[in-house]
């Protein structure tokens, strides 16, 4: 069952449409992405969800309720963090979890979600004194202390290093385990391909393709990369009439083609009819940044 249905959303400022008749629907449990380069009217979107802003047309619907008619009751359902969250540095832990807790008629006990979220440590630490990571932990307990259906996690894992972001995703997944349905917007892919069931990609303030991560790179032209140091220099006119080529480019004398399967077996037999031995040959599925690229410029 969808807890999440937007249809024909448009929003505009200034009269500039930011966002241009986006639908999507977010099954219940699941991690939906929103994923699109700057400007794509990401925020824009989740904001319309949340209720914090009132969409020019369309309709927005949380558990089959109006976000902005019936704020109340959506925020006692849907948890947000918001992008480019801030506390009061000196605020601690502790203070943060207990002013949160009141703000909410049914909350959650805020003491094992400050232990699942390894801050129990923490709880007299200083905001202003809490690492990024450590930041990001707090704005998930924070999103989830109401006790709520659906989580709006906005750039969550921007500026953290890796080993922090990898935590975060294995959170992220603990969340929607626990049976909470994430809506999270990205626009790292290797983060919306690791955690995401499905993903709307945006480009422009419109839904540009929606599906599985898998599917979206099905679906874009070069879903295989073929890579290989040939035996002897090779015109990328000796490669053009491939099948399924998508494109041909070199790089410190290697040689990268991008296309299909059926591309990949071409090549490997053009090499061998010429004679030519590819050295430290890769032939690797596209990733989602592949894809990502490939459907926004088509449809640019
Ligand atoms: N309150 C506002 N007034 C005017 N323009 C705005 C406002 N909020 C956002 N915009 C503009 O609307 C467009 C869409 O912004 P939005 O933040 O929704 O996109 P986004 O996809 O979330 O981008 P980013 O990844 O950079 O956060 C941008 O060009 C932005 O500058």
């Amino acid at each position: 069952m969808a807890i999440i249905e937007v249809n024909g959303l448009r929003k505009a400022y200034g009269g500039r449409p930011v966002v241009d008749g986006i639908s999507f629907a977010v099954e219940e449990g699941e991690i939906f992405g929103l994923l699109g380069p700057n400007g794509a009217g990401k925020t824009t979107t989740v904001e319309c969800v949340e209720g914090l802003r009132t969409p020019d047309a369309g309709s927005v619907r949380v558990a089959g309720l109006d976000p902005v008619a019936d704020h109340r009751r959506v925020t006692g359902l849907l948890g947000a963090q918001l992008q480019e969250s801030e506390l009061q540095a000196a605020l601690t832990v502790r203070e943060a979890l207990e002013l949160y807790h009141g703000c909410y008629p049914r909350p959650a006990d805020w003491r094992p979600l400050a232990e699942r979220l390894g801050l129990t440590a923490h709880l007299d630490t200083r905001f202003g004194k809490l690492s990024g990571g450590r930041r990001q932990r707090l704005f998930i307990a924070l999103a989830l202390i109401g006790g709520p259906r659906v989580v709006v996690l906005d750039e969550l894992t921007t500026g953290l290093d890796p080993r922090a972001r990898r935590d975060t995703w294995e959170l992220i997944e603990d969340v929607r385990d626990s049976g909470v349905t994430v809506l999270l917007v990205t626009h790292f892919m290797a983060e919306a391909q690791r955690l995401c069931d499905r993903v709307a990609l945006l480009g422009a303030g419109r839904v540009v393709a929606l599906d599985t991560p898998a599917g979206l790179i099905g679906r874009s032209a070069g879903a295989t990369v073929i890579s290989f140091v040939p035996s002897r220099p090779l015109d990328d006119r000796e490669l053009a009439g491939l099948p399924g080529l998508t494109a041909v480019g070199q790089q410190d004398g290697r040689v990268v083609v991008t296309g299909t399967d059926e591309t990949a077996d071409a090549t490997v037999s053009l090499l061998a009819r010429h004679g030519i031995t590819a050295r430290h040959l890769r032939i690797t599925d596209a990733t989602l940044d592949d894809a990502f690229l490939d459907l926004t410029a088509r449809e640019a």
